[in-house]
């Protein structure tokens, strides 16, 4: 990393650009005046991009991003009703077809009920707990097709792909931050009842990195129960270890438990560290609030956080986790009716 950050930035569609200028802004007073100088080179990727030029993600521009130190990224997508786009072309060769090509294999997305945030649950409990997603593989690979047999019907198939190689190092991965973490617990979701092949997998790979770590507990839901609980006892959890799916549910409901999608942060992290990691808000790009600066960028602002920590600026993660508790906890409500560039600034000012 030397003497300067240097971030690709990927605004996207939607609200992407409005929530990452203010993660930007925090990013760039957090920096300034510190160990490293900071270098930021904008991407224009996404739905609009490719309106615009027919490109999702050309080669070159994957290879330009791969010299950089982290990327921040703001969400993609189209709105589900616009029929300009082909639906998933975007997310997929453009947001997965990143996550894949950098090796993102661990999808690391916090779950926290932060003071003064209201939970919808009546009884929410303390909750902080971590979703560690499997990133690179599952029914997110793209192995699947639409055929049309001698009948007259079509047949659509969506395999999903877990290799063990891919399981280990994530469950692993999983194992190793419950045993830095208070609770030291580790819950495999999966539904091997029914999803036998690749299930059973995962269970039988729980069971055996398990045994590296005797000090960490370990149970295992099915995840139509993991859904039940995470609405009557989120605080039963403290790092979930899942397959690229369901991590994907399951951490949108994390986000609405916890007080909104606005405040879920993410990294898409690459733990050899042969690529960059990807910090982004769990949420998409929300056409429907779109352009109005009614947007919470705190997710963004957490993201960067995540991606602070990640390069080894731990001092300066922390003063951003501060800096946005201390902020929500003054909120009357979830945003307060104030723009999302009010709200970044709130955050600076605070990290003055
Ligand atoms: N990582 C990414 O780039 C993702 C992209 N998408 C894409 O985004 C587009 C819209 O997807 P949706 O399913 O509608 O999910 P979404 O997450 O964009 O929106 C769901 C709901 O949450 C609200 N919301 C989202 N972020 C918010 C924020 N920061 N502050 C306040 N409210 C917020 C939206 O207004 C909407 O009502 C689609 O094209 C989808 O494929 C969806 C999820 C992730
Ligand atoms: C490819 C993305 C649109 C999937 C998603 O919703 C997510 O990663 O949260
Ligand atoms: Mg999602």
């Amino acid at each position: 990393m030397g003497n300067v950050i240097d971030i690709a930035v990927i605004p996207g569609d939607g609200i992407g650009p409005e929530v990452v200028a203010e993660a930007v802004k925090v990013l760039k007073f957090v920096t300034n005046g510190g160990k490293a100088e900071l270098k930021l080179t904008d991407y224009k990727l996404g739905a609009e991009h490719w309106l615009e030029t027919g490109e999702t993600l050309p080669e070159e521009t994957l290879e330009a991003i791969k010299k950089h130190d982290a990327i921040l990224f703001g969400a993609v997508g189209a709105a589900p009703g616009d029929t300009r786009i082909p639906s998933g072309i975007i997310e997929r060769e453009m947001l997965l077809k990143l996550r894949f090509s950098l090796d993102h294999f661990v999808n690391l997305r916090p779950a926290k009920l932060y003071p003064g945030i209201e939970s919808p649950l009546a009884n929410p409990g303390e909750v902080d707990f971590v979703v560690v997603r499997e990133g690179t593989e599952g029914p997110y690979v793209g192995n699947g097709g639409s055929v049309r047999t001698g009948t007259t019907h079509e047949i659509a198939t969506e395999v999903s792909v877990n290799t063990a190689y891919g399981v280990e190092r994530v469950v692993r991965d999983a194992f190793r931050r419950a045993a830095e973490r208070e609770r030291k617990h580790v819950t495999l979701v999966h539904k091997h009842n029914v999803l036998v092949h690749a299930g059973h997998l995962w269970k039988r790979t729980v069971e055996m990195v398990a045994q590296e770590f005797p000090e960490v507990t370990h149970d295992y839901l099915h995840v139509d129960a993991a859904t039940i609980f995470l609405t009557t006892d989120p605080s039963r959890f403290d790092v979930i270890v899942t397959d690229n799916l369901f991590g994907d549910i399951l951490t949108d409901q994390a986000g609405a438990i916890t007080g909104g999608i606005g405040l879920a942060a993410s990294g898409n992290i690459n733990m050899d560290r042969t690529y960059p990691s990807m910090f982004e808000p769990v949420h998409g790009s929300a056409p429907d609030i779109a352009g109005q600066q009614k947007a919470d960028p705190t997710a963004a602002i957490l993201s960067v956080a995540l991606m602070l920590d990640h390069l080894g600026l731990v001092e300066e993660a922390r003063t951003v986790e501060q800096a946005v508790e201390k902020e929500i906890t003054s909120r009357q409500e979830l945003t307060d009716n104030r723009t999302t560039s009010e709200i970044g600034d709130a955050i600076v000012a605070l990290l003055a």
